[in-house]
């Protein structure tokens, strides 16, 4: 029997008196493409980081294939994290270190480990994202930005881990390549079998990215549903939100 991969149930987190988690609930099954919606400051990169381990919630149960993180010792969460990739929003590459290190950066953990064998790893995975051992030995501030979200995208696979977190993944990006990323994200989270979970403002981005849309809104996970639902969801916050209206129920 194969559970959830990620669960999340009646999560809280307040900071001070602001309440920003407020009970969120939501399942990601083995192999899904979940995109989590909401407005600028709702919470998503809190609910991101509390799956990461990086952020303790207040209450509430998050599991990761069946095994609660919530008040698990630093070095189960250790574990637990070995199975996540993540794309930074911005790509968070080190300008100081050539390309094939930044690819190889969580094999290696920035240490000069076999560094023949790494080169050829950074060739072969620089390739799954369609860009060519000539820049192995370049710097990421001498790349594009769209070559640089791709150079972060190989950094965030070359590890094979089983579930990718994207933190606004085209963020930067006009829609030409904003749309180069979504493609790429897709072919290789369905070639490698990879669960991913994406925050997003896109919604083009979340549409083509996702399976399943949730928004999150005043803490909570207000609306959950298949993408090709996300304009037609008869649900006044989503509408509202998806549509950019001034006028609804979100102030
Ligand atoms: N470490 C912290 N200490 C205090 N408040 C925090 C902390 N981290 C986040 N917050 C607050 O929690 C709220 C939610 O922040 P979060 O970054 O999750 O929003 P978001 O939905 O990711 O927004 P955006 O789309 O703008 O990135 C914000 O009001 C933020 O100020």
């Amino acid at each position: 029997m194969t559970g959830p991969k990620i669960k999340l149930c009646e999560v809280r987190k307040a900071f001070g008196e602001k309440r920003v988690l407020d009970g969120v609930n939501l399942s990601i099954e083995p192999g899904e493409s979940v995109a989590i919606i909401g407005g600028s400051g709702t919470g998503k990169s809190v609910t991101l980081k509390c799956i990461l381990g990086l952020m303790r919630p207040d209450s509430g149960s998050i599991e990761v294939d069946g095994q609660e993180i919530v008040g698990a010792r630093p070095r189960e969460i250790e574990k637990v994290r070995a199975k996540f990739g993540m794309l930074f929003q911005g790509g968070a590459l080190f300008d100081s270190l050539p390309v094939w290190r930044n690819v190889t950066f969580g094999l290696t953990q920035g240490k000069r480990r076999e560094p023949q064998r790494m080169r050829r790893l950074a060739a072969a995975t620089l390739e799954r994202v369609g860009l060519g051992a000539d820049i192995l030995d370049l710097r990421p501030n001498e790349l594009s930005g769209g070559m640089q979200k791709r150079v972060a995208l190989a950094r965030a696979i070359a590890p094979r881990p089983e579930i990718i977190f994207f933190d606004e993944p085209t963020t930067g990006l006009d829609p030409i390549r904003s749309d180069v990323i979504n493609d790429l994200i897709v072919s290789l989270t369905q070639d490698l079998g990879i669960t991913a979970l994406t925050i997003t403002h896109d919604m083009v981005s979340a549409r083509k990215i996702a399976n399943r849309v949730a928004m999150l809104y005043n803490g909570r996970i207000v609306w959950h549903g298949p993408r090709d639902r996300l304009y037609d969801s008869g649900n006044p916050y989503v509408d509202q939100f998806v549509n950019g209206r001034a006028e609804g129920p979100i102030r």
